[in-house]
């Protein structure tokens, strides 16, 4: 019987052993990477030598072919003398052999290529800016535009940078010299577009050289906002108002920081006979800051001069000052507010009728016209507002001698109101504050229009309160940053800060009770009238007398603290007030 043939599959050894094959095969090859691995780990310093060697070769040849022909002979000679010396020393070949490897050896290390020039993103970036441009910085008829769609950017973009997360950081691009550099519409058309192109939400600065036809874009860090109210060292009628960037003043001054104490740059505001702006004005958006700088500015004030504060806002801001040496009088009501400017308005004009009268007798100016006057008003077009409603006069009205006289009379003006009441403003406190600071959130269309000129930085979506630019005169628009000078009474304000702001204020002239007095709703508490003391101490003072809580604006005292005795008089009574000049 014939025996039947098994399955294929169970004849046929091809496959297996193919599988076999391919086992061994890939050992094989396992044991020749690892063989190949150890060999280059063992052979690597006589893999780089002969590197090196190859290098020195190249380099060597290289050499005696730039070499001209009649030097050649002389040179060839100069190393066959260099051979032979060192045949001859003690142990020359082998110091020379040596020091070959060892030039081997560092001619053939491996060096990490440097990565030149902008990745392919960043590329993508800088090419999109260029296009972006085009619109604005070419026109028709340029025989050889600058900047033309699909042209090449890197004939313009002289210099640029990018931060680790691939945004720029610095770009210097040129300009045709037919772009109306010098013309704010056009500068800002090109800001807007740089600002947008590079990534909003940061500050830019912009520096035009109109001279180079080069405009440079920088982004800039935040001011540090860590520096709170502290005693400055400046000069009397020197006021800081805040700090700014490093290249955009001369001057430092040592502050203490969060990092302990470091020299930040200053923006210093001089006041007194001799400057140029005596009186300044801060606007902003509310909850911007504007207080707060006021409020720096009193306690900077009260080291060298008196202060008077009217707190149009009611809301007892300034209710740390109260009983405070060298503080006159703390105002939120109307009636005393009036009253109190009134007084203003007339100790201005006989400071200056007594300054006159020693000029002429030539006597010196009387020490009573010397010492500082600082009118410190916040939101005056609240009260304005609150007069016309109640048909009383305008409180801004007696702003006005101190504002004019006020620099020869060492009287200064501080006002602070906001954005949207800035239409309120009298003509006199627009026309003779000279100083400006817009606070908080701004277009470059309110900075502009509030401080004369634009800012050179893009302003930014948010910024952090006390924020924002400043201006002395004509000079250049700078950013700040407020001291954080919080208000000492407020439940928000921390302990530190409140500790720095109460280190600041004078000694105490009045018990604690005047301070609900005069700053809560326009003083409604009786005072003592045993307190009550004239400037002098003979002047004329009325007798205060007790009266029921009226509202805000309805007040009818005003409590007046002067060379830091207490003095208080009637609100409406005008007269006492002049009797007491
Ligand atoms: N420079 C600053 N540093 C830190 N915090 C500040 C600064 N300026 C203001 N603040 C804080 O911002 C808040 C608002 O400040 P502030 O009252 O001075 O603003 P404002 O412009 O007067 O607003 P409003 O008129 O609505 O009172 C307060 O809590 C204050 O402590």
């Amino acid at each position: 019987m014939a025996r039947r043939p098994l399955p294929r599959i169970l004849t046929d050894s091809a496959p297996l052993a193919r599988m076999a094959n391919f086992a061994s095969l890939a050992r094989g090859r396992e044991f020749a990477r690892t063989a190949a691995d150890s060999a280059s780990d063992v052979f690597h310093p006589l893999i780089t030598i002969g590197r090196g060697l190859r290098r020195l070769a190249v380099a060597a040849r290289g050499r005696w072919d730039a070499t001209p022909k009649e030097s050649r002979g002389p040179l060839l000679f100069f190393i066959g003398a260099c051979v032979l010396v060192v045949a001859l020393v003690p142990y020359g070949p082998l110091l020379a052999l040596i020091a070959v490897m060892a030039a081997g050896a560092w001619a053939g290390r491996e060096r990490t290529p440097v990565v030149t020039g902008p990745s392919e993103a960043e590329t993508e970036r800088l090419r999109a800016l260029y296009e972006a441009l085009v619109p604005y910085l070419s026109a028709e008829g340029d025989p050889a535009p600058l900047y033309t769609h699909g042209g090449d950017w890197e004939r313009v973009f002289g210099a640029y940078a990018f931060d680790d997360n691939g945004r720029l950081e610095r770009l210097q691009l040129k300009y045709p010299a037919y772009f109306t550099d010098g013309e704010d519409r056009s500068r800002a058309r090109i800001e807007q577009v740089l600002y947008a192109k590079a990534g909003r939400g940061r500050e830019y600065h912009f520096a035009w050289d109109e001279l180079a036809n080069q405009l440079t874009v920088t982004v800039l860090g935040a001011l540090p906002a860590d520096i709170a109210a502290q005693r400055f060292v400046t000069s009397p009628g020197e006021t800081v108002l805040g700090f700014t960037d490093p290249d955009s003043v001369q001057r430092t001054l040592p502050v203490d920081g969060a990092d302990g104490t470091r020299d930040a740059p200053p923006v210093v505001w001089r006041t007194g006979p001799r400057s140029t702006e005596p009186h300044l004005l801060a606007l902003g958006q509310s909850g911007s800051g504007t207080t707060t700088l006021l409020r720096s500015i009193a306690l900077q004030a009260l080291a060298h001069g008196d202060v008077l504060a009217v707190d149009g806002t009611g809301t007892g801001e300034f209710g740390c000052l109260v009983g405070r040496r060298g503080v006159l009088a703390v105002e939120s009501g109307l009636a005393g507010a009036l009253a109190a400017l009134e007084w203003a308005s007339q100790e201005t004009e006989r400071r200056l009728v007594a300054a006159n009268r020693a000029r002429q007798s030539g006597r010196p100016v009387p020490d009573d016209t010397r010492r500082p006057l600082w009118i410190v008003v916040d939101r005056p077009t609240a009260l304005s507002h609150l007069a016309a409603a109640e048909g009383r006069d305008d409180p801004q009205r007696w702003l006005q001698v101190p504002l004019r006289h006020g620099r020869a009379a060492q009287v200064t003006v501080v006002v602070a109101d906001q954005f949207e009441s800035a239409d309120l403003l009298s003509d006199p406190v627009r026309a003779h504050t000279k100083a400006r600071v817009v606070l908080g959130t701004a277009t470059a269309e309110e900075v502009r229009a509030v401080l004369g000129a634009p800012p050179h930085t893009t302003p930014t979506a948010s910024v952090p309160p006390g924020r924002g630019y400043a201006r002395l005169g004509s000079g250049p628009v700078l950013r700040v940053q407020v001291p954080a000078t919080p208000d000492p009474f407020d439940d928000a304000t921390s302990e530190a800060h409140r500790e720095a702001v109460l280190a600041l204020l004078p000694e105490r002239t009045a018990p604690d009770d005047t301070e609900s007095l005069a700053t809560v709703d326009g003083g409604s508490a009786p005072s003592d009238p045993a307190r009550a003391n004239g400037a002098d101490g003979a002047d004329g003072v009325d007798e205060a007398e007790p009266s029921a809580a009226e509202p805000v604006g309805a007040a009818a005292r005003v409590s007046i603290v002067k060379g830091g005795d207490a003095r208080t008089v009637t609100g409406g009574s005008r007269e006492a007030l002049s009797a007491d000049r």
